[in-house]
């Protein structure tokens, strides 16, 4: 813990909605300048068996934007296999997932890195096991939280329902970003403008939703980076560089 000068909380308005693209984006940026980076997916649904290791897409993406290489049992404690509803999984491998055990494997994180990007699982109020929630974790982690929505039709309500979650824990909102999900949105811009009326938090800009024609060849990563600025991040690395530059 020594050493850690920024981590934060990658949430979002629902699954599928580009927390792992945004939070890798984010360790892409810091890994870019000198710190120790280190990605941790806490829970994650949906696995698949290489060369006899349980592999997280999501926990996979994050460890190649990071500069520490972490063993899974501490980046990922809980790989689950079946993408669904992760106590729902748990349950049916006959496993518990348990917060302390989270919050021991974080603690150990932060003491090999100087910058920690932890993704949440789903929406903010995913169960983890009968009695806490995503929620829950966010709140013993005591992170900033960076909230990913994404854009598409629905995410108003979905993203002052977080907005309004976050505050309930006591956490802070450090930032949030819109991420579009569908590019055929009608009035996204007015979207965002709505949002950002009436969210006390910067955003960190607008990503359109890219494709392999828009932008060939190119890392995924750090396009993202040039659609946000990261700066106004609670300790974010002064040194940084903005990657539109
Ligand atoms: N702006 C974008 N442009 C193009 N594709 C995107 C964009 N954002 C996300 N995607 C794609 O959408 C899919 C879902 O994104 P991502 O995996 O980041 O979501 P997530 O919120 O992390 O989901 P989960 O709840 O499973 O963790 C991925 O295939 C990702 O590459
Ligand atoms: C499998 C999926 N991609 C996520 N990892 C898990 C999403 C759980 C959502 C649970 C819910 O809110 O209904
Ligand atoms: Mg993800």
């Amino acid at each position: 813990m020594r050493n850690l000068k920024c981590a934060y909380f990658v949430a979002g308005t629902d699954t599928e909605i580009g927390k792992t693209l945004i939070a890798s984006s984010l360790l892409y940026a810091l890994t870019q300048t000198g710190l120790r980076t280190a990605g941790m997916k806490p829970v994650s649904a949906g696995a698949e068996l290489r060369d006899g290791i349980w592999h997280n897409d999501d926990a996979d993406a994050l460890a190649a934007q990071a500069s520490v290489v972490l063993p899974t049992a501490l980046a990922t404690p809980y790989v689950l296999r079946e993408p669904t509803a992760p106590h729902i999984a748990a349950a049916r491998e006959g496993r518990t997932i348990e917060l302390p055990h989270i919050l021991a494997c974080y603690t150990q994180i932060t003491a090999r890195a100087d910058a920690v990007v932890v993704e949440g699982v789903g929406g903010f109020r995913v169960p983890l096991n009968q009695a806490v929630d995503t929620a829950d974790l966010a709140q013993k982690l005591g992170l900033p939280v960076v909230l990913v929505v994404g854009l598409r039709l629905g995410c108003i309500s979905h993203t002052l329902l977080t907005v309004e979650a976050i505050a309930a824990r006591g956490l802070q909102l450090a930032a949030w970003v819109a991420n579009t999900v569908d590019s055929h949105m009608l009035n996204s811009e007015a979207t965002v403008d709505a949002l950002a009326s009436r969210i006390a938090a910067p955003l960190l800009g607008t990503v359109p939703r890219l494709s392999a024609e828009s932008h060939p060849g190119a890392k995924w990563v750090s396009i993202v980076g040039r659609y946000l600025n990261f700066s106004s991040l609670p300790g974010w690395p002064t040194n940084a560089t903005p990657l539109g530059q």
